[in-house]
């Protein structure tokens, strides 16, 4: 039966697994409430995306999540189990991998990988066939009996991630996975993510590039000042924001006044000879305007339109006053 049919004879439909759940998680550093009242709810072979401003929690989240520090209070499960009660079942699931790495430099990266084996209670032979298979699979064959000293940034990141995986964890918590890393790098990192998942394997990733986070994750959560601010997809966050305009620069300062005087409350700026016109950007708000500039022979000589993207979400979610990250909301501001 379809989804909609059950919901019509009021069946309840099937949700899916849970990897991650978390309600009302808080924690406190002295005086300092850092997590209040966080709820998460992340579904199995998913990517969910944590953003938030340097301080705002998220690698205090991870460490609870990951068993490395308690909680203050909240009903927590990681893959079933209570980080608290039952932290030898979450960390059995799991895998940590990013900005402490675990890779040993004194050791090649194939012995690095059989550490982890042996770590994991593989046995000799299994160890040895999942090295090998992980060494081939994150393209460090040859670099396999050179130690992690002599790698690139971006092969220093697949070891980790291959040594994460040697116990095949369910739940993987990336932090910050490619900073540092180049154009490239970045890339094949976020196929590496992407086939994680196709796996089945969750994703818990932070990270500070807000491209980063609207590539991969299935859902994204922004933490400020101790709380969840939004949580949805990449299109639902960009949504809740308005911001959407066209820019068009003139020739002379005579058809940017008309133009001004025509679309009323616009952002302009007389220097550049440029005006901000609020709009979806759609083919039919495009085309109105064209008309007009047509009908009345006002000359632009450049027309760009603006849709939000993270950043501006980011920015509009975390903005302090003050912050000189509010010019990037004027858009909003013409629309408001
Ligand atoms: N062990 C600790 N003792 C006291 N305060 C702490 C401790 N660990 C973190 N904090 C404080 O908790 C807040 C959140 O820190 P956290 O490292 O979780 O933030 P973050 O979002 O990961 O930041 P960043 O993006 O800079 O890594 C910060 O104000 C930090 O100073």
């Amino acid at each position: 039966m379809n989804p909609a049919a059950r919901t019509l004879l009021g069946m309840t439909t099937s949700r899916s697994p849970r990897a991650i759940t978390a309600t009302g998680l808080r924690k406190a550093y002295g005086e300092q409430v850092v997590l209040d009242g966080i709820d998460l709810d992340i579904a199995e072979g998913t990517v969910f995306s944590l953003l938030g401003p340097n301080g705002a929690g998220k690698t205090t989240m991870v460490q609870i999540l990951s068993t490395l520090i308690g909680a203050d209070g909240g009903d927590i499960r990681v893959a079933g189990h209570d980080p608290a009660k039952d932290p030898d079942a979450v960390r059995s699931a799991i895998g940590v991998t990013g900005q402490f790495s675990a890779v040993d430099h004194l050791l090649t990266g194939e012995e690095n990988l059989l550490l982890m084996a042996d770590l994991n209670y593989l046995g000799r032979r299994e160890g040895r066939r999942r090295a090998a298979e992980l060494l081939e699979r994150f393209d460090l064959v040859d670099a396999a009996k050179r130690t992690p000293a002599t790698y690139s940034g971006g092969m220093q990141r697949r070891l980790d991630i291959a040594m994460t995986l040697v116990g095949q964890p369910r739940i993987i918590f990336l932090d910050e996975p490619t900073s540092g890393l180049d154009p490239r790098s970045r890339h094949t990192m976020w196929q590496i993510v992407r086939d994680l998942v196709a796996g089945g394997v969750t994703v818990f990733l932070t990270t500070q590039y807000l491209d980063e986070a609207d590539q991969l994750a299935d859902r994204i959560a922004v933490l400020n000042g101790g709380k969840l601010v939004a949580e949805g997809t990449a299109e639902e966050l960009k949504r809740r924001i308005p911001g959407g305009h066209v820019r068009l620069r003139f020739a002379v300062p005579g058809d940017l006044e008309r133009a001004a005087r025509a679309f009323g409350e616009v952002s302009r700026d007389d220097e550049a000879l440029t005006l901000q016109v609020p709009s979806d950007g759609s083919v039919r708000e495009l085309r109105s305007l064209l008309d007009w500039l047509d009908a009345e022979s006002v000359d632009a000589e450049e027309l760009s339109v603006h849709t939000p993207d993270l950043d501006d979400v980011f920015f509009a979610l975390t903005e302090k006053p003050g912050n000189p990250t509010a010019q990037v909301t004027t858009a909003q501001k013409v629309n408001a």
